[in-house]
Order: structure tokens, then sequence, then C-alpha cells
């Protein structure tokens, strides 16, 4: 056993530190809707925020919640929780939820970027804690309904009312996450790591890794479509098996010449320029490099975001995703 983390499951976690409190969920989009229906199906009291009426306000109404305005559900609510963009956060900060909120209310997060790079100044007597899903709100919500849930990281930065960690896991078991596990950590680990992650290999890495193999055996020759099947639809197949069973179960399930040419090539591939680069990356979320370019690249309109998006929208990889969805959502199991 390694043991250094210290992880929380259902037994460590109670709801009755927030049963009866009026929570505020701001924001229904990836990870607001997950946590309003996850917390509401778990008997808590939830209240959705939101700026505007839009699609966020019908999607809530059809799930059967009264959206109120921003300022209206942080005014009575003893707990907020920030489920707006990231960039976002800071203004709905300072314009609505500082201005209106109840002195001492809750405010947590489920990634620690505005309060680590100090975007965010909360009161000294508001206690301010972190329940970060490590994984998609879509599989938060998911998960919860098949009676699991994805893992969490939780930590407290401010302590007023020394129940912090309490409230913490009780949003982690209202989530569903304790049914797998909350890991303790702190609001500079969790964001440096989790900005590493999705940069190096859960977006970045993984979605460059796969064009750069499928357009590589599309230049070749090769139909698009066996280039797809290859480089792009497998990889679930691969990491279930390793999201199950670790690197050593998804060995053991592959054949030997695929055992033989990824253990010698793959180091070719991902080699030591590349781990070099990695580190480059973790160093400039590290030092806050990275924080800065983002938030100017927002202040900017998003453009590489947008054309991104658009280049992606329109690559041939998307055009085939779109041709074989119908023979892929056909071959998926059957519960
Ligand atoms: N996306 C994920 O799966 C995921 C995973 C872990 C943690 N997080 C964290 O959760 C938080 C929310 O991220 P998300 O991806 O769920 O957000 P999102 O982009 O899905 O948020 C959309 C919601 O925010 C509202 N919104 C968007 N722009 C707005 C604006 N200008 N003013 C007011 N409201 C606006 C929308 O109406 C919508 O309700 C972030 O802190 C993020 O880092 C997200
Ligand atoms: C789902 C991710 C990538 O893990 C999350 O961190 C995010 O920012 O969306
Ligand atoms: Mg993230
Ligand atoms: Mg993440």
């Amino acid at each position: 056993m390694i043991n250094i983390a210290k992880i929380y499951t259902d037994k460590d976690a109670s709801l009755d530190a927030l049963k009866g409190k009026k929570i505020a969920v701001l924001g229904y989009g990836n990870q607001g809707r997950a946590w309003a229906l996850n917390l509401r199906d778990s008997g808590l009291d939830v209240t959705v925020g939101l700026e505007r009426q839009g699609k966020s306000w019908e999607k809530a109404t059809k799930d059967g919640f009264t959206p109120v305005k921003t300022d209206e559900a942080v005014r009575n609510a003893e707990v907020i929780i920030f489920l707006v963009p990231d960039m976002i956060q800071r203004t709905i900060w300072l314009e609505k939820v500082k201005p209106n909120m109840k002195k001492g209310a809750d405010l947590v997060f489920a990634h620690g970027f505005n309060i680590h790079f100090r975007m965010i100044e909360p009161p000294a007597d508001s206690d301010v804690y972190m329940v970060a899903p490590k994984g998609p709100g879509d599989t938060v919500r998911d998960y919860y309904v098949a009676g699991g849930g994805v893992p969490v990281l939780v930590a407290a930065y401010q302590n007023v009312s020394g129940k912090a960690m309490e409230k913490a896991l009780a949003v982690a078991k209202g989530i569903g996450a304790t049914r797998s596990g909350a890991l303790e950590s702190s609001f500079k680990e969790e964001t440096e790591t989790d900005l590493v992650g999705e940069q190096t290999i859960l977006v970045g890495g993984i979605m460059e890794l796969m064009r750069a193999s499928f357009e590589t055996l599309v230049e070749m020759g090769y139909q698009p479509e066996v280039a797809y099947f290859e480089t792009i639809n497998e990889v679930k197949m691969i990491v279930d098996i390793i999201h199950s069973k670790g690197l050593s179960g998804m060995l053991r399930a592959v054949s030997d010449t695929a055992k033989y040419g990824g253990m010698t090539v793959g180091k070719k591939v991902i080699n030591e320029d590349v781990r070099k680069r990695i580190r480059e990356a973790a160093e400039r979320v590290r030092d806050g490099q990275f924080a800065s370019e983002w938030v100017e690249e927002y202040n900017r309109g998003m453009p590489t975001v947008v054309n991104g998006l658009k280049e992606v929208d329109n690559s041939l990889e998307q055009k085939v995703a779109n041709e074989l969805r119908d023979l892929i959502e056909r071959g998926k199991p059957k519960k």
C-alpha cells in the first residue's frame, strides 16, 4: 500500500452538515446541472441561480427547478456553489454574490482556479471549500443515477466554522462522489494538477496524439474510416480496461505483438523531448504564466478557443465521427 492520500468514503461522510440549509448552485452547464440534480435527489434544498433567461434557464426549468437570478439565489443561501465558467466567476462574485450574500455564507468551488490565483478574495468570515470532480459533468450525473459516483478532491481554504471539511464531504456525498472516494487535497494541488492534466493528457495530449496518428494514416493513403476505428474509436476500449485493471491489466489484454510494439515504439514517440515539454507546461501552470495567458485570451474574446473549435468541427476526423456515429452507437452494450 502506498497510503499517502487521505481518502473518505460514504461511511466517513454525512449529509447532516447540509440538511435544511439553502444551497445556491450558480450555473446550469456541465457541472451545474449534474450537481443540482444529484444534490436535489440526495434530499438537499437546491436553488439554481442564473444570470439571465436562456438555454440554461430552460434546461433547469425542464428538470423541475425554478431558477432565479444570481443575486436573488445568493440572498438567502447558506451555501453558494460556483459552477459558472472559471473566467466568469470573478465578475459574478464582485457584481452579484459579494454585495448580496448572507454574512458568513459558505463559498464552494469545483476547481480552485479563482481562489488559488487570487481572482476572488473571499471574506474572512466565510468557510471556503472545494469539491472538485475528477471527471466531466455528464459523467457525474450518469454515474450517480446508475448508483455510483465520480471521485473528487476535497479541500478547505478557509475553515472559520471548524466544519468546512465536514461540509465538503457532505457535498461530495450529495453528488455521489463518496460512493467512490473523496481524496483530501489543497486548492493549490487541485488547481495545478487539474490544469496540467487537461493540457498534457486529458484534453490536449489525447486529442493531439489521436489526430497525429489518424492524419498520418490518412496521409499514407489508408481509408479514413479504418484510420478512425484504429486511432480514435478503439481508445475508449483500451482506456476502459486501464480504468478497471490498470496498465498491467491492459498489457495482459493485448497481444504480445502489441505489447512489444507498444513498449518499444511508444517510448520513441513519447520520448524524453515530450517529457521535457510536459514538465515545461507544468512549470508554466505552477508559476502562474498559464493563468495570465488564459485571462488575457479570455479578455480578447477567446479567439484561439473559438477558431480551434471551428477547425475541429470541420476536420476530417470529426466528419468521419459523424458518419460512423450510428454504427458506433448500435454496437454499444445495451445495459
Ligand atoms: N466541465 C467539467 O466537466 C468540469 C469538471 C471539473 C470541474 N469543473 C469546474 O466546474 C466549474 C464550471 O465549469 P463547467 O464546465 O461546468 O461550466 P460551463 O461552461 O458548463 O458553465 C455553463 C453555465 O454557466 C453559465 N454562464 C456561461 N457564461 C456566463 C456568463 N457570461 N455569465 C453568467 N453565466 C454564464 C451558463 O448559463 C451555464 O449555466 C468550473 O470551475 C470548472 O473548472 C468543470
Ligand atoms: C473534465 C476536466 C477536463 O477534467 C475538467 O478539469 C475541466 O476543466 O473540464
Ligand atoms: Mg479543469
Ligand atoms: Mg479536471
